[in-house]
Formats: structure tokens, sequence, C-alpha cells
């Protein structure tokens, strides 16, 4: 869903409530207004749509979604409680009800001026790639923002996509948005497998896996990663099972062990023999550090996969680490972005003293 705003001169006044108030009820309700906006872009769960606080001057995207009153809002609920610069911010929200008595929720959330599958599209169509240094910074931040929302938070996002990766490209930001299929994981309760968008749908949830893990947008962000290398999906299955078909076009044909590893209720185990296809030969003209990184985050075994901080970790994004010793442009972002600041409490909080320790040693902080 791509948004876009018409707006007219009377502002409109709104009473809402802050994004993260303390307490789990609604917090404390303050006023705004904004320039009234008609709504042109709609998607699947409702519309998005821009406009300024006047009283802030903040831009803002508000995302209107239909509130199902016997339910909490998942999302709603789930973004008050995060907190981090790779996380569209929840300003405000506020309900409403049109004429017919529908309630709508209305999440007002921190602007981003472009999606990533939009900023892709842009070197597509010039025919040209995206440069490797902006796709490492991306990368990066995607993977930030994951061991945050994996470790900290304990929230699996379910539908990583270009699509709902917000990103500026002034300043190389990115931002990850639309939180309406995320959930807290729970090791002893099952969850659907029907969830994120086909291309970027981990095997396991093709196998059909109920006990799937926050490794699955591991491997969602490894083809978000993959395309933004190659200019197209690395994936791109015309249906549910042709997804594992392309998967297996390129990763062989998993073995008996894998394919316990992603679903162990899997009984079906006639699959024909296909080799893999070296990772080196998919992606010709990139390094080995780039190529490493992405088997290690492509791979059908989710306990074998990297996690996120195991991500953050890898030699492939030493260069963003060094560039703090240059006076270079690199530097710039990276510093600008804060990208080597961490939270003890939000990014480290799930590892003993010593560990944290030798994180912070590697990612040289
Ligand atoms: N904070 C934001 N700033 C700018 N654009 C945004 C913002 N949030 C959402 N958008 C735009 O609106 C689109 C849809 O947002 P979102 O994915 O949250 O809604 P949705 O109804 O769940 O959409 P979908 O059709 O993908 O299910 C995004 O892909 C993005 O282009």
């Amino acid at each position: 869903m791509e948004i876009q705003a018409i707006t007219n001169n009377s502002p409109v006044h709104k009473q809402v409530f802050l994004g993260h108030a303390n307490g789990s009820s609604d917090g404390d309700a303050v006023t705004i207004s904004y320039p009234a906006t008609e709504v042109v872009g709609h998607g699947s769960f409702g519309v998005v749509f821009t406009t300024q606080i006047h009283e802030t001057g903040d831009r803002v995207a508000i995302k209107k979604v239909l509130q199902d009153r016997r339910f909490k809002n998942r999302e709603l609920e789930i973004m008050k409680q995060l907190t981090h610069p790779q996380v569209v911010d929840l300003k405000y929200y506020f309900y409403e009800t049109d004429p017919q008595g529908e309630v709508y929720l209305n999440l007002i959330l921190e602007y981003m001026p472009q999606s990533l599958y939009q900023r892709l599209r842009h070197f597509v169509t010039q025919r040209s790639n995206m440069p490797r240094i902006e796709i490492k910074l991306y990368a990066y931040q995607l993977v930030k923002c994951l061991n945050y929302l994996h470790t900290h938070a304990k929230v699996c996002h379910r539908d990583i996509k270009p699509q709902n990766l917000l990103v500026d490209p002034e300043t190389y930001a990115l931002k990850l948005c639309d939180f309406g299929s995320a959930k807290q994981l729970k090791p002893s309760e099952p969850n659907v497998s029907y969830i994120c968008s086909r291309y970027y749908r981990a095997p396991e949830l093709i196998f059909g896996a109920t006990n799937y893990t926050v490794q699955i947008d591991i491997w969602s962000s490894g083809c978000v990663m993959a395309e933004l290398i190659l200019g197209q999906p690395m994936f791109p299955g015309e249906s549910g099972i042709d997804q594992l078909v392309e998967i297996i076009k390129i990763l062989g044909t998993p073995t008996k062990q894998e394919i316990c590893a992603m679903n162990p209720n899997y009984m079906e185990h006639k699959f024909p023999q296909i080799r893999p296809i070296p990772l080196a030969k998919v992606f010709k003209r990139e390094d080995d550090q780039t190529i490493q990184f992405l088997s290690d985050v492509l791979r059908y075994d989710p306990t074998e996969r990297f996690t996120a901080l195991q991500c953050l970790c890898s030699p492939y994004f030493d260069e963003l680490r060094q560039a703090k010793d240059h006076d270079s442009e690199l530097a710039e972002a990276v510093q600008k972005l804060n990208l080597l600041d961490f939270s003890d409490q939000l990014e480290f909080d799930s590892l003993s003293l010593e560990e944290s320790q030798a994180v912070r040693h590697r990612l040289q902080l």
C-alpha cells in the first residue's frame, strides 16, 4: 500500500493518547491538530495517510484500521512497548466511530519518506544497482532492529519484506513498520504457519511448522538483502508450494535432518534430489564476506541459521565499524545514525556480563 495525501485548509482537532504512556491501559490524553487529509491509498488492513502535527511540527503517517471490538488490537499493544531507533515510533493513537457505528483505530506514526521497495525500484528503473554500502547500512540496521525485537521485546515481526522497511535515502536511516502480524512467541504455544509474504517465507513455514521461532524473521531478512543485491526477489515463488521449489533450486534439497529441524511432524520426505548452487555463483560480483553472510542467514535449519546478534557480529559489517577511523561520507552516516551505539538494557539484556563484554569487544565499541 502506498501513502498519499490531499490536504484542505481546515485543521482537525483530536484528543489522542500518547503512544508510550506508563501503565498498560490507555495513557494520558492530549489534543493535537493537523490539516484535514483525504485518504487515497488503501491497504489490506486499512489506509495510511500523511500529515503534519501543528503543535510539534512533526511529519507523521496515520494508519487507520478497522477495530474488532471483541479483541485488543495486537499491533497497538506491541507498538506501545517498542522504542528503538530502527522501529517506526508510535507517537499517538485515537479511536473514531463512523456513521455506521464501525470503530477505527488510528495509529499516528513517525513519518519516513520511502519504503525500501520504492528505493530499490528507483535503481531498477534506472538499470543500475543499489550501491553495496547502502545495502550494508540497511542490512545492519535491520539486524540491529531484530536483535532488539527478538531478545528484548521477545516479539517476532512475521512480515519482514521491502514494503515494511521504511528508509530515508538522504541519511540511510531504516525503520521497521507494520506490526500487524507481529506476535510474542511462547515456546509452549503453537502459532499459525500461514503468515509472512510469500517470497520472504522461511522454509519451516512452508513445511507447515507451528512451533517456529523468531528465526523466521532472519530468513526473511536474508531474502530482502539478496533482493537488494539482485534487483529482484531471490525466491520468486508463484504459489505456496512453488516457493519451496524456488528455494530448493538454489539451496538444494534439504536433508532429512534439516526437514526434521524445520518441522518434526512433516512425514512426506519424497523430494527430487537437487544439488545446491554455490551462492558465489548466484551473487557473482559479491565479495567473500557478503557470500558468507548470506549463507549464514539463508539456512534451512532455523537453529543453524544465524541469530540477529550473530549477524551483527559478522565480518560483513566490519566495514561499518572500521569507518569510524576514517574521515568519509560513510563515517558520517554511521555516526549520525549512532550505528555503533548499543544500550545494555535494550540490546544486550539477555546476555550475561561476560557475554555482553565479549560482544561489545567484537562490535568494537
Ligand atoms: N510511518 C510511515 N511513514 C511513511 N509511510 C508509511 C508509514 N507507515 C506505513 N507507510 C506506508 O504505508 C504502507 C502500508 O503500511 P502498513 O504496511 O503498515 O499497512 P498495511 O495495511 O498493513 O499494509 P499491507 O497492504 O502491506 O498489509 C507501507 O508500505 C508504507 O509505504
